[in-house]
């Protein structure tokens, strides 16, 4: 479940009279999702996401993520567009938290990726990519590389819970991702941008097999743009039995390309950002698995997911070695 804050009648009443989206027709909770809380509003002008900014999201930061998915979708990328209130602000208060209205986009996530998937996602990555390309203001990822080893040292003593021995070949890991990482050892010239950066099945609604939105901006940022993509290749292309699935590998990057040809540098440095997105997702899953209380009402995502992935990035050290 991700709805963390309750909302009264009384407070969203009183909060979407500084709106223009006409009056009140219903309001739910949504499941899913697990990092903020988040509504389905339906006005007499149609539906909206409210969205109750929670723990991970530094509320100086909004400005920057609405701004971008108003950038992006003014480029045509469908993704939430954000609604200003009557005053022009898009980030408001509700309930004690910073809070947004986004437009509410159709579609539903591939709860199952298939090869037809991957090829639109790719389209749609570069896309996303080569509409940034014009948004100015920066935003350092704040769960790059430098943020790894502090993380990892927040859960130390308690890594092998999940699996035995997990903290030293974590720790042996950083020694095959760090030094030869783009700028610090390897290619420092990667083209750089926008990135969303958690481009999960679970961000990418599909209408009738065709891709028609990206939502949770969230964890975006600027970054290499060859990032992103090596984030897809960890969500969308392992099987559930931990095997590395060639085919949506192999439609994921012809659909980039389709859009935004990839370089060789960034062929090449695909296979060590890999190594490196899987450690960044192993590591907050892994630090949610550790912090999370038993009786929360949000489940944590097992790390021994990325745990497999990362063995395989670091038994892989060619493009070619993934068969794409
Ligand atoms: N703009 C939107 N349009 C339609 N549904 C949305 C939109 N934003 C969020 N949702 C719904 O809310 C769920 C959780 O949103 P998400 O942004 O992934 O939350 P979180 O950041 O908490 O993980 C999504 O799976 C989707 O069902
Ligand atoms: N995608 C991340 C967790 C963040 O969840 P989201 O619902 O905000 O996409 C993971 O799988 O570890």
């Amino acid at each position: 479940m991700a709805v963390y804050t309750d909302v009264s009648d009384e407070a969203l009443t009183s909060f979407l009279t500084d709106y223009d989206i006409g009056d009140l027709v219903a309001f739910r909770g949504i499941a899913e999702g697990v990092e903020n809380s988040n509504f389905q509003l339906r006005t007499t002008q149609g539906d909206f996401i409210l969205t109750l900014y929670e723990k991970r999201v530094n509320a100086q930061e909004l400005p920057w993520f609405l701004g971008l998915m108003q950038h992006l979708a003014g480029q045509g990328v469908s993704c939430p567009q954000p609604v200003a209130a009557r005053s022009g602000a898009m980030l408001n208060t509700l309930a004690g938290r910073p809070a947004a209205i986004t437009t509410f986009l159709p579609g539903v996530w591939p709860r199952k990726v298939k090869a037809a998937h991957c090829r639109p996602l790719g389209q749609a990555l570069a896309r996303l990519h080569a509409a940034g390309q014009s948004y100015a203001p920066v935003r350092a990822n704040s769960l790059g590389p430098d943020a790894w080893k502090p993380l990892l040292e927040s859960c130390r003593g308690q890594t092998d819970s999940v699996v035995a021995g997990l903290e030293a070949e974590l720790d042996a890991a950083f020694d095959h991702i760090l030094p030869v990482w783009p700028g610090q050892g390897g290619n420092p010239d990667l083209p750089r941008g926008q990135i969303h950066a958690d481009l999960f099945p679970d961000n990418v609604f599909f209408l009738k097999n065709m891709l028609s939105g990206l939502i949770d901006f969230y964890f975006a940022c600027t970054d290499i743009l060859a990032y992103d993509i090596a984030i897809c290749l960890n969500a969308w292309c392992f099987e559930e039995d931990g095997s590395f699935n060639v085919t949506f590998a192999r439609q994921l990057l012809l659909g980039y390309d389709d859009v935004r040809p990839l370089s060789a540098q960034e062929r090449a440095a695909l296979p060590v950002l890999a190594r490196g997105a899987a450690m960044r997702f192993l590591l907050t899953r892994l630090y949610d698995w550790i912090n999370t209380p038993a009786d929360a009402l949000v489940t944590p995502k097992d790390p021994l997911d990325y745990v497999k992935r990362l063995r395989f990035h670091l038994a892989t050290e060619t493009l070619d070695g993934y068969g794409v």
